[in-house]
């Protein structure tokens, strides 16, 4: 279970989250939706613990999570762009990747590529992808260590329409396993059907 209580974030002057109050419990799908610069990937970053509050306090498992102490685990995170090798390819970067944790093997991570379809392009370098592929492979990067969380900035970012249903029908396997997803969109239409709430930002506080 995630808990985010009365957050609140500022930089210089400017407001960037206030009072932030949502729960995300085990297996459920919470959206967030906002213009640009409503705050989401702040709350997202805060979330993970890549980015300290001023108040408030988030609790992830029973753990609260403190910038530069306890960050999240067991997540899998698109947070702004991973940095992909672009000289290798899809899959040797996602083995290097997976080299770190050795939770999976290489026969999981090509495993993966084809359920976010890109096994075609696997040995292709990541400088030749195309937007939506790159983006198809940060989705393989979230979800090929099986993470009980997920925590996902605009995961539908350019992909076309039918490969925006492809990932949508993959995060809701994911959620039907019991995985618990906390993500962004700035158009409600490409969550609406994934999350069993949506909370929309506006200026950094909660508005619905
Ligand atoms: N490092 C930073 N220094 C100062 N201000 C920042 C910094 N990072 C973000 N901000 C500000 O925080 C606010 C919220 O930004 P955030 O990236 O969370 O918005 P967002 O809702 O994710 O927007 P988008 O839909 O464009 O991704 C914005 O006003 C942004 O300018």
């Amino acid at each position: 279970m995630i808990e985010i209580k009365k957050v609140s974030k500022s930089i210089k002057e400017q407001t960037i989250l206030k009072n932030i109050t949502i729960t995300v419990k085990d297996g459920n799908c919470i959206g967030l939706v906002g213009h640009n610069g409503s705050g989401k990937t702040m709350l997202l970053k805060a979330v993970s613990g890549f980015t300290k509050i001023d108040s408030g306090e988030i609790w992830v498992d029973g753990k609260q999570i403190v910038f530069g102490k306890e960050y999240i685990k067991n997540t899998g995170i698109i947070l702004e762009q991973p940095p992909f090798i672009t000289y290798l390819t899809g899959l040797e970067n996602l083995l290097i990747l997976a080299n770190i944790q050795k939770k999976i093997t290489k026969e999981d991570v090509i495993q993966t590529l084809k359920k976010v379809g890109l096994s075609e392009a696997q040995n292709k370098k990541v400088r030749n992808y195309s937007l939506g592929m790159k983006q198809r492979l940060r989705i393989a990067q979230a979800i090929m260590e099986n993470p009980q969380i997920l925590i996902l900035d605009e995961p539908f970012n350019g992909l076309d329409k039918e490969s925006v249903k492809e990932i949508q029908e993959l995060l809701i396997e994911y959620k039907n396993k019991g995985t618990t997803i906390l993500l962004t969109s700035h158009d409600e239409r490409h969550i609406d059907y994934l999350c069993d709430q949506v909370y929309e930002l506006e200026r950094g506080e909660l508005v619905e």
